[in-house]
């Protein structure tokens, strides 16, 4: 599409792709020298400490109407950012395991598609 390539398109935030997501963190490690601390253990276990914040943000709520209508926008930014941090973690250790995630999930929802047909429900 017309002048929505590469990093102008990633500014925005639009159609940004799980290897884009990846590279933005393998280059946010590499310039902190934090590359040594992103072993898969190290990033599962950020990864369910940030899953526990994100808990955090329901907890003691009750259950919660689609769309959240009742929040504050601040509690839907924080929900936001809680939840980028729990995907960022899973793309970079999918990542450091050597695992292509687009490729994965898609061939994952495939597989699930056949283990429970349409027609059965
Ligand atoms: N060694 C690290 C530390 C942080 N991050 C990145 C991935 C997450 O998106 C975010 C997590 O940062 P914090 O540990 O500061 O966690 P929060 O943003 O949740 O802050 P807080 O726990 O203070 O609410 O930073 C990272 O890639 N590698």
């Amino acid at each position: 599409m017309g002048g929505q390539q590469g990093d102008e398109r990633d500014e925005s935030g639009m159609d940004i792709s799980l290897k884009d997501l990846s590279r933005k963190l393998e280059e946010f490690a590499k310039a902190r020298d934090w590359e040594k601390y992103h072993s898969p253990r190290n990033l599962l276990l950020a990864m369910v400490g940030e899953v526990g914040e994100l808990s955090e943000i329901f907890q003691w709520k009750g259950e919660v109407a689609r769309g959240l209508p009742n929040w504050e926008e601040s509690d839907k930014e924080h929900l936001g950012e809680e939840l980028s941090d729990v995907l960022l973690y899973l793309i970079r250790l999918a990542d450091i395991c050597g695992i292509d995630l687009g490729d994965a999930a898609a061939k994952k929802i495939v597989k699930n598609a056949s283990k429970y047909p349409a027609k059965l429900f």
